[in-house]
């Protein structure tokens, strides 16, 4: 399998802080605003700034949550296997907030679609943001598009682009890989 490295831990640091500063430009003290991580990776790349923004810029008490779309994925009944879902961990009210989903790689759209639909049982949210730290471009199926981007990224059908996290990888890495 040929891999290329897209982002180094350097860049990855460098872009995750600029993601931050995006995000507090927008939503100041996060008063009104809860973060929301998809489940299963961009509970890390949530994770990871909502650690920047509480050790490096100050703010205090955002709301976290992490979002499953496991079942409201429009392809789930396709898999062969049984689906294993992930937990949902919202703990506070969503409804008239602004909430921010948070992903690692946004590539058809079809998650984030999903999304959409499993967060409308929490309640009316009075709007809703993306923020991707990779964009796959050319690659979606619906009509939906980051708010906030790291990097763009062309990537062919049989790539595959990687995120890797120090705290569950052993590094933080961006790979581009060759599908068998
Ligand atoms: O390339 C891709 C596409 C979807 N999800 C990923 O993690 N990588």
């Amino acid at each position: 399998m040929s891999q290329k490295v897209l982002l180094s831990a350097k860049e990855i640091s460098i872009i995750l802080h600029r993601l931050a500063c995006q995000l507090i430009e927008n939503h100041q003290d996060f008063k009104d605003t809860v973060l929301i991580g998809i489940q299963p990776r961009g509970k890390f790349l949530a994770e990871r700034l909502v650690k920047i923004l509480t050790e490096e810029y100050h703010i205090q008490n955002i709301s976290l949550g992490f979002l499953d779309i496991t079942f409201f994925r429009d392809d789930f009944r396709r898999n062969e296997k049984p689906l294993e879902a992930n937990k949902t961990e919202i703990d506070f009210v969503v409804d008239d907030k602004k909430i921010v989903f948070i992903d690692d790689v946004l590539y058809t759209g079809r998650s984030i679609r999903a999304a959409l639909t499993a967060i409308q049982s929490f309640g009316r949210p009075s709007e809703i943001e993306l923020l991707t730290l990779i964009d796959r471009r050319f690659s979606r199926h619906l009509p939906i598009q980051p708010d906030y981007r790291g990097r763009q990224v062309d990537a062919i059908n049989n790539e595959k682009v990687v995120v890797k996290w120090k705290e569950y990888d052993g590094e933080d890495e961006v790979l581009l890989e060759l599908k068998k």
